[in-house]
Parts: C-alpha cells; structure tokens; sequence
C-alpha cells in the first residue's frame, strides 16, 4: 500500500506509529477527520496477519468513526486504533500505559475508548497516562463499558429496519442469524431472546457460543454456515467485511442489521443489497450507541441525556430508509451523503481541532 497515496485519496490527517520495545506495545493510531472536534474512536486489539493488514484496519476504522460521529450529530472527529497482538496473551499494564502515553502527546487530538480485544480494565490503564480516554470504570465519574449501549443501539435500528422490512417492527417470531457473540452481541442477544426472537448464533469461541446457546436457547452453527441458514435477520456482530461477493449469494435474510463495523467489503456490496431488495442498516448508524455514550462524558456523564440519544437511532435509521428510497439510492449511500452534509457545513467556519477546554475529561 502507497500510504500517502491511500490517505490523501480519502484525506486523512494523520498516521501515528507507536512502538514500546519493554511492553511490546505496536500500535497505529489513525485520525480521519478533525473537522467537527477531536477525533473520538475505540481502540481494536487484534492478531493480524501483516503490519499492512494492522494499518489498513487502523484507516477504514478511524474513517467510519468520522461518519459515525457526524451522521449521530456528535461535535467529534473520527479516529481508532489499532494494537497488533492477541488480547488473551500478549496484554500488560506496561503496554497501555505505554499506549496512554502516546495519546497523551497528541494533547486531545485523538480520544480513545474499547473496541474489540479491550476492555474497561485496559481503559483504566490508559487513564493513568492520560485524560483523553473514555468509558474507564464509572467510579472515575465515566459510563463504563460501552457494549451494552451499543446493543441497546441495535436493538432499536433493527427493530427500524424490522418496520421497513416486514411493516411491522416487533421481532417476535423472527429468526436472526448473530454472527459473533462477544460483548455487544451477547447484550444484543438478551433484548432479542426478551422479545421472543428465534436466535442461531456462530463464534470462533466455543466457549461464547456455549454460553449463549444455554442462555437464549439458540441454535449454534458453525463459523461459516451462519450465511446459509434459514433467517429473516442477518446480524454480523464479529469483524468487517463479511457482506461480500461470496456471501452475498448465500444470504436467506431479508434484513442486515448488526453491530460490526465496516460490515461492506466495499461500497458496490451495499449496491448489490440495494438491488436484491435486502434491507441494510448502515453500520455506522445502527452501532452508534457506545460512542454516544461514552462521548456524553465530555460533558459530565448523564445517563438519562445519553440513553434519550441513543434511543434517536431507530429515527435515523427511518430517516436513512426514507431518503434512500425518495432519490432510489442505496442506504449506505443515503447515510454518507447525510455524515458528509454535517461535516461539510461545519468545514468551511473551522479546519482543524483545536482543543479550548470545553470538556470536563481533564477535570475528572
Ligand atoms: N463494543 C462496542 O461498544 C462497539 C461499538 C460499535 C461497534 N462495535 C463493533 O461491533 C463488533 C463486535 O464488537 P465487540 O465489542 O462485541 O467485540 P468482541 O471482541 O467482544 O466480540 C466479537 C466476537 O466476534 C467473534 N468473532 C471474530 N471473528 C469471527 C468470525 N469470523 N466468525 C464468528 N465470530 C467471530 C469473537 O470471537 C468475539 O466473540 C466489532 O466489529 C466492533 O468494532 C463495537
Ligand atoms: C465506543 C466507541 C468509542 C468505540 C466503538 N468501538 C465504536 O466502534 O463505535
């Protein structure tokens, strides 16, 4: 990959590097956008196959964080990172605070939270480096993890899309196909069982896939098999990129709503859902719920003010169907043209973030 290349054809701000030979901390942090404050995204923990594959995952997630964060109506840029190491062996204390160093440096520019692979434990750590980090323990004055929100998120945007798809938004009797059963999925998994939905479920880890097979009475397929069951909800809940042109074929749903991000391969998978007649959920608007809340801490966390934005995302998702099927473009279209819409009336009054102190993190 020609890096400058790829970040001005998406223009990118910023690429950091940071590597700690006592913790075996490598890590990239990506800032996309700044435009409409600092760029507030989570931070992934994975084994990558190639520092190429770290870097590239490290971009296309801090990009969906920028449109995240515009399309939620957040005064926040886009920006993640990426750890290269597997979260069940390689952690250390040294190692995030290492990492809260690094944030630390940047001076606001970049706030992180969890994503994949972190936890609230690891955000602690960072805490003691620096303030620009959120969902730590809600000791700390912060909301804590932020998966339950998220699922909360999805619920509520699948239920949306439910409305759209079938007329009728209860999933009572619905049968959905949860791929990946880890923090956000699990939560997801409680509303979705409470509701009366029929649930299969599939995980690399056994043991997540035991846990919620006893606990929502779901039917557990394997890995790949989750795209050839029988459903009416596809909900991709692991990594990205598993709306493809291998999958794509094989799905039964008439729905695809889930809290993974950057669930398209590419933008021409969100063309083909759109001419198949499959209802897609934009990833970045159903998924909104955890950084809706964490990034209510910037203004002294209230539970009640972040819940009520939370609960806007079944309307965004409505909003998103509407304008897709006035201009007959797909949704994944009609939710960038509106991300893009906010960041560019806001371009043209300020460029870069500047931080001026407006938020409390620092006064925790
Ligand atoms: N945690 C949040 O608040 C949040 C917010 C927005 C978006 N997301 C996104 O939602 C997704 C899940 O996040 P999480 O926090 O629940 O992570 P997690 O690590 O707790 O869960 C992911 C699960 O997916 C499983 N998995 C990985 N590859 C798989 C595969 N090929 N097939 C089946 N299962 C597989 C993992 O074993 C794990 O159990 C990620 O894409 C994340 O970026 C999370
Ligand atoms: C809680 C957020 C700041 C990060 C979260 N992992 C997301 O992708 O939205």
């Amino acid at each position: 990959m020609e890096i400058f290349t790829y970040m001005e054809k998406y223009d990118y701000e910023q690429l950091v590097f940071c590597q700690d030979k006592n913790s075996g901390l490598k890590a990239i942090i990506a800032i996309h956008d700044t435009t409409l404050g600092p760029a507030l995204g989570g931070t992934r923990m994975w084994t990558y196959n190639s520092e190429e594959e770290a870097i590239e995952d490290a971009l296309r997630l801090a990009k969906g964080m920028t449109y995240k964060n515009a399309a939620a109506g957040l005064n926040l840029g886009g920006g993640k990172t990426v750890i290269i190491g597997d979260p069940r062996k390689d952690k250390n204390t040294e190692m995030f605070r290492a990492f809260g160093r690094y944030i630390q440096g940047l001076n606001g520019r970049y706030i992180t939270a969890e994503d994949v692979g972190t936890t609230v434990e690891d955000m602690d750590i960072i805490h003691m480096e620096t303030d620009f980090v959120t969902g730590i323990s809600p000791e700390s004055g912060s909301s804590g993890n932020p998966s339950p929100v998220t699922a909360y998120g999805v619920y509520k945007g699948m239920k949306a899309s439910a409305l759209e798809a079938f007329g009728d938004d209860s999933l009572e009797g619905k049968t959905i196909a949860v791929q990946g059963v880890g923090n956000v999925a699990y939560s997801l998994c409680e509303y979705l069982h409470k509701e009366g939905a029929k649930l299969i479920v599939t995980d690399i880890n056994k043991a997540a896939v035991d846990r919620a097979v006893k606990a929502f009475d779901a039917r557990a397929v394997d890995p790949d098999d989750i795209y050839d069951v029988d459903c009416d909800i596809y909900a991709p809940c692991a990594l990205g990129a598993t709306v493809n042109d291998n999958t794509i074929p094989r799905l039964k749903a008439k729905v695809v709503a889930g809290s993974a991000n950057n669930q398209l391969a590419s933008t021409i998978h969100g063309d083909i859902l759109h001419e198949k007649g499959i209802i897609y959920a934009p990833d970045y608007l159903i998924n909104a719920g955890g950084v809706i809340n964490v990034a209510d801490e910037l203004n002294g966390y209230n539970e009640t003010r972040a819940m009520k934005k939370v609960d806007t995302i079944y309307d965004s998702i409505l909003k998103v169907f509407e304008i897709a099927k006035r201009d007959n473009i797909p949704t994944y279209l009609a939710a960038d043209r509106m991300a893009e819409e906010r960041i560019e009336s806001v371009r043209n009054s300020r460029s870069q973030f500047l931080l001026n102190g407006h938020h409390t993190l620092s006064r925790r």
